[in-house]
């Protein structure tokens, strides 16, 4: 039986353990020979490599284990590339955060003006990844976690049409799961869904168990008075800015109650709201900063101070699953039905062709294959054309150096209230990233 070799690109990430615990845990479902974790930041990632090494050792001795930041020794022979960098670490993502909410704008990591910041940012380095891997290893898949997906996917259709990269998105996943606790089920998978959307931006029209029975009325009374807050263990452990969000949804359903929403449709919606709620000096990157980025680099030490990973565990929930579930659907052609963010071409009968979206695939060895989402409503197609052009006017700036196509990016973003608060924010955001963005003219 064949065994896979995967490299984890950004194995520097506070996600590398938990995504290198969730493969061993599915070995037989998904065997593999070798795991090599690649970074462009040496320090960083071997203190995630170390405390894995341990881990493998223990685990699973027969598999291989490296980490490098040599692109040749990461890319060759690699089934799969998991990618999840984060261009400019949590030091960028707090200017992200921080900048827009000094103007009055919301201030997050992949919506509004700080996911355009973001995106900037990222291009070059989620392209520089997908060239080592298609020169290393011609027939790998890349399945990309990097954020913000949106921009991101945007830019590989566009810059590479032909490579074999699908971007993925771990909130439709882990709402399931928050779907399956309200209705008592055991599992998401017995869920069969109907959604469409953008990244981050999009609705459930149906959502059935396998016999084809009707759950959307049960989880919409639920949602009508709790949004997606739950009683389930997960939900309890959430930290208070996620479980915000949560309630949150309550607000964001009432807008269209014949479907149910992403979270993050909040900052489009609701954008003063949010503002409002948000402390300017202690943003979502401060917090992480505090919470899990410690946590990861401390039980990473901990094991290597000590030799052993018994007794420790690192997190790893749908995000680590969902990224393995892909693999192996590719891996086994399994034709298992995932959301994924694709580009259109029909799909959403009554949306541009070339928008990247966020719909259900059926996932083989040949990748990705759409099913058709058929004709969407007026009020969320409006919303979405107004957020694709924001997207498509990002990477248009990014390939061209054009300052005026990122300040239209920035005016049309429903977060921002107007063209002079958009031009204030930019300008602040361009002196911030000039280590980062292409210099804009
Ligand atoms: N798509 C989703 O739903 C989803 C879910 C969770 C996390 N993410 C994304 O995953 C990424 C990682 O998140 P995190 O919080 O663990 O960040 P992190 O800062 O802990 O890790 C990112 C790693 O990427 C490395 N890196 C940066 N630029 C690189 C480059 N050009 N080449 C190689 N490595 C590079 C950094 O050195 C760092 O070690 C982020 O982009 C985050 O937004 C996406
Ligand atoms: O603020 P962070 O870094 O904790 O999370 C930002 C990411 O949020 C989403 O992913 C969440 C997911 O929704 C949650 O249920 C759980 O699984 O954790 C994930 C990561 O925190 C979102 O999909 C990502 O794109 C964001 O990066
Ligand atoms: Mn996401």
């Amino acid at each position: 039986m064949k065994k896979f070799r995967i490299a984890i690109a950004g194995g520097g990430s506070t996600f590398t353990p938990g995504i290198v615990s969730m493969l061993l845990v599915n070995y037989d479902r998904l065997p593999i020979s070798e795991i090599k974790l690649y970074d462009n930041y040496e320090e960083r990632q071997s203190s995630i490599g170390k405390a894995c090494k341990i881990m493998l050792r223990e685990r699973h001795p027969e598999v291989e284990f490296s980490y490098t930041t040599d692109p040749e020794q990461a890319f060759s022979n690699v089934d799969f590339v998991m990618a999840h960098i984060r261009v400019g670490l949590y030091a960028m993502r707090e200017q992200d955060e921080k900048i827009p909410l000094s103007h009055g704008v919301v201030g997050q990591e992949t919506c509004g003006p700080g996911g355009i910041a973001y995106g900037m940012r990222s291009i070059a380095g989620v392209i520089e990844i997908l060239d080592y891997m298609e020169e290393y290893s011609p027939d790998a898949w890349m399945l990309n976690y990097s954020n913000p997906a949106a921009i991101v996917a945007e830019a590989t259709r566009r810059l590479r049409p032909h490579s074999n990269i699908i971007n993925i998105c771990d909130m439709p996943v882990s709402i399931e799961n928050t779907f399956a606790g309200i209705l008592g089920l055991e599992s998401r998978k017995e869920l069969v869904v109907r959604y469409f959307g953008l990244n981050h931006f999009g609705w459930w029209t149906s959502i059935t168990d396998k016999s084809g029975k009707d759950l959307m009325p049960q989880l919409k009374e639920w949602v009508s008075e709790h949004g997606y807050e739950s009683n389930t263990e997960d939900f309890q452990h959430r930290a208070p800015s996620w479980k915000e969000t949560f309630r949150k949804v309550k607000d964001v359903y009432s807008v269209v109650p014949d479907m149910l929403p992403n979270t993050y449709l909040k900052y489009y919606l609701y954008p003063d709201y949010v503002v409002e709620h948000s402390d300017k000096d202690y943003t979502r990157a401060n917090e992480v900063m505090n919470s899990r980025e410690k946590e990861v680099f401390t039980t990473a030490e901990k094991i290597v101070a000590s030799d052993t990973a018994e007794g420790y565990e690192f997190h790893s929930g749908a995000h680590a699953s969902f990224i393995i579930d892909l693999a192996s659907a590719i891996a086994y052609n399994t034709k298992e039905r995932m959301l994924l963010i694709v580009p259109n071409n029909g799909a959403i009968i009554n949306f541009p062709a070339n928008a990247m979206v966020e719909i259900p695939c059926l996932v083989g060895s040949d990748g990705p294959e759409p099913l058709v989402m058929g004709e969407i409503p007026t009020f969320q197609k409006g919303m979405m054309e107004e957020q694709v052009a924001v997207e498509k006017l990002v990477v248009d700036a990014w390939v061209e150096g054009s300052y005026q196509k990122l300040w239209q990016a920035f005016t049309l973003s429903a977060t921002v209230p107007s063209a002079g608060v958009a031009k204030e924010v930019l300008d602040d955001l361009i002196e911030a990233n000039k280590d980062f963005w292409p210099v804009l003219r």
